[in-house]
């Protein structure tokens, strides 16, 4: 090769070097371009934030993305409000339409979800350490806006200068020790983004001009920025389970089961905080509406509020209603006619009892009408039982009085004369309400079907109301949960799973941590059903689970011997009197409990006589009040309060020693002291029992 040829060969070469620079250094301008103006939309989004770091949030920009190498996270918010992963967008012409964002005529929502998939997976990590899952917020700012706040899916969308006030409006949810904790996780599982690859050119490094600072004035004004914070300190006060649960509790909430499932757990163990964390979980994640139910009236509407502050968001996605409540409505809907007339049904039994049971086999037994009423109520009716046949040989669940095959014939006559009575009268009782929505549910199902529907103190049941709510769902993923525990169930009777035609396949999760009791309560309380053996829905014989750990101490509770209803009234109102002297207790934290309506009747006449305000539990909804909350144990299922005063206890139902042999006898006895067992284990701090 001569001089003259290689000299030609190096300028090509030269020349391509030059063309392949060009080609970089063009490629890397429209980069730049796209950072720049990401880099300062993404740091206008921080100046907006600013103010945040003096109410104790940390602001984390330019993280990286969990379990990802090269993708980033623009910034996350740690702080009192919970955790806020942020991306910035700098669109243009974005309009926001039901629940869809369109940049022009494109829409580009699903562009956004990967920011949701983004804080599913920090949920879980967060969960690690307890965080509840609806505390970890994904929210897309749109840069340069003002007056943008809507919800799209799980996402929030934010103008701007819309982004303070909404992160500042959660108030203070964590308490410092907890916000370290959340922030020590933020800090692993968004790590610090490395230098970027080294550039393979080698040219000089330019000097920089200085980069432009954003005032933060220049984004929101001092009043925009006070009126942020202002809004941050009058956010409604949260109780610490609202926000941050134990590991096992908050991944429980997001622990997918592949058909029904059950949650159960001694007393105060968290169960019905687990339900309403999941409630709002599923009904951030999924479309529809999630039902949560249970049998006493009055508790959906106390779960209800209790959600509100929980979750906000979710609220409305969730439909609270008592068994019998949703029953009723549909029912409605469908224009089925309903007579329910609970005096009615009672004057149709008595009638009944008169005509065929009291001079029969069943009056022989010794067992008054009561005994067979429940067996009406709960064993057929409680199961729909329309046929002899399967009543014949049925295992009567719960029942101690053994009933050979003429007995069985004489509560089918009984039933009948009832039954008979009630068409008579045009008139329905409870138990018919559940069997009618039931028949309606399977000739029409739902035209919108619940997501998922969560059962509170399932244990109270009927077989017909968990076939009937099943059947809402069927055996859909995470569609039903089961949340309970047998140890606290009431009423006469009882049923298995199987029979509901729900099968859990090993879907159980037990908790055994209490939470609310102190221990000295709890072994008050736990006395009362040491050894109580009872048929769980499970359909195994169960002894009831025990709190492996008791979280808290306290007084031991008090008990009054007193010689007569009169004494007991003065005591229980000093009292109360005495109680509400502790700091921190008001007439609203005081529960006055009873077995009997009588005895509810003459504890509010003792409060009122006394100048006491009395809230009756019939009618409470939640709401917080400073009145004194009075009402059967039954009213009081599912609820707790500071301090529980029983107010018409007797010697014979805790004495040791007089535990009736088997028989009805002894199946009241049982539900007896598993009812005091509910009011004892409803106190959070002290208890007193007043016995005659
Ligand atoms: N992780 C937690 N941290 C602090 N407190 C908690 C936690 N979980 C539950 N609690 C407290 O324990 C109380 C009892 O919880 P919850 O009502 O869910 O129990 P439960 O198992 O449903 O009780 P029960 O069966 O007796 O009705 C709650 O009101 C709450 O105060």
């Amino acid at each position: 090769m001569s001089a003259g040829d290689s000299a030609e060969a190096e300028g090509r070469r030269q020349l391509a070097l030059a063309d392949a620079h060009t080609l970089a250094a063009s490629r890397a301008r429209h980069a730049a371009s796209r950072y720049d103006l990401a880099a300062s939309t993404e740091r206008r989004t921080v100046t907006a934030l600013a103010a945040l770091a003096a109410a104790g949030h940390h602001l984390l920009p330019d993280r990286g993305w969990p379990g990802s190498r090269t993708a980033q996270v623009d910034l996350v918010v740690v702080g009192p409000g919970g955790v806020f992963i942020v991306d910035t967008k700098a669109w243009a012409d974005v309009t926001i339409d039901r629940e869809r964002v369109y940049r022009g005529q494109a829409d580009v929502t699903d562009d956004l979800m990967a920011l949701a998939d983004l804080a599913y997976t920090a949920e879980a990590g967060f969960a690690e350490v307890g965080l509840a899952p609806g505390e970890v917020r994904p929210v897309v700012v749109l840069a340069g806006r003002r007056g943008v706040d809507e919800r799209v899916g799980p996402l929030r969308v934010v103008g701007e200068r819309d982004v303070l006030r909404h992160i500042a409006s959660f108030g203070r949810r964590l308490t410092q020790a907890q916000i370290d904790v959340v922030l020590a996780r933020a800090l692993t599982l968004f790590p610090q983004v490395g230098p970027p690859s080294p550039v393979n050119v080698a040219v000089a490094e330019p000097v920089l001009s200085p980069r432009a600072a954003v005032e933060p004035d220049a984004l929101l004004t001092r009043d925009e920025v006070d009126a942020a914070q202002l809004e941050a300190i009058l956010a409604a006060p949260i109780e610490d389970w609202m926000t941050f649960l134990r590991p096992a509790q908050a991944k429980l909430v997001r622990r997918s089961f592949n058909g029904p499932a059950r949650i159960r757990g001694a007393a105060g163990t968290g169960k019905t905080v687990v339900g309403l964390h999941r409630a709002a979980y599923l009904a951030r994640s999924r479309p529809g509406t999630v039902l949560v139910t249970t049998f006493v009236r009055t508790l959906p509407q106390v779960l209800r509020q209790l959600l509100a502050r929980l979750a906000p968001d979710v609220v409305d996605k969730i439909e609270f209603a008592s068994v019998h409540g949703f029953a009723r409505r549909l029912l409605s809907e469908r224009g089925v006619r309903v007579q329910l007339e609970p005096v009615q049904a009672a004057n149709a039994m008595e009638r009944a009892w008169n005509d065929v049971g009291r001079d029969g086999p069943l009056a022989g037994t010794g067992l008054d009408r009561s005994y067979w009423e429940d067996e009406i109520t709960h064993v057929l009716k409680g199961r729909g039982i329309t046929r002899f046949d399967d009543y014949a040989n049925l295992a009567r669940t719960g029942r101690r009085h053994r009933l050979p095959l003429e007995l069985r014939t004489a509560v089918w006559e009984l039933y009948l004369a009832y039954d008979r009575d009630l068409r008579a009268h045009g008139c329905h009782d409870y138990a018919d309400l559940i069997l009618l929505a039931e028949a309606e549910l399977r000739r029409e199902p739902l035209a919108v079907p619940y997501s998922a529907v969560i059962v509170d103190e399932a244990q109270d049941l009927s077989c017909a109301m968990i076939r009937l709510l099943h059947g809402l769902v069927g055996d859909a993923h995470d569609g039903l949960t089961l949340i309970g525990d047998g140890q606290q169930a009431i009423y006469p009777g009882g049923y298995t799973l199987a029979e509901a035609g729900v099968s859990l396949a090993g879907r159980g999760v037990v908790l055994d941590v209490n939470y609310r009791n102190t221990a000295q309560i709890m072994a008050f309380a736990a006395k009362l059903v040491a050894g109580d053996e009872f048929a769980d829905i499970e359909g195994v014989p169960s002894y009831g689970d025990v709190p492996g750990r008791i979280a808290r101490n306290g007084p031991k509770p008090h008990v009054e011997h007193c010689v007569s209803w009169r004494a007991r009234e003065v005591l229980l109102v000093e009292r109360v009197r005495s109680v509400i002297e502790n700091v921190g207790t008001g007439l609203g934290d005081v529960g006055v409990l009873c077995a009997t309506t009588t005895g509810v009747s003459r504890a509010v006449a003792a409060l009122g006589r006394a100048g006491i305000a009395v809230q009756p539990l019939a009618d409470y909804d939640g709401a917080r009040g400073a009145a004194v909350k009075v009402g059967t144990i039954k009213r009081a299922k599912g609820l707790e309060f500071k301090q529980v005063l029983l107010a018409d206890v007797q010697e014979n139902w805790v004495a040791d020693g007089v535990v009736p042999a088997e028989g009805a006898e002894r199946e009241r006895w049982e539900l007896r002291r598993r009812e005091l067992y509910v009011a004892m284990t409803r106190a959070r701090d002290g208890l007193w029992v007043g016995i005659v």
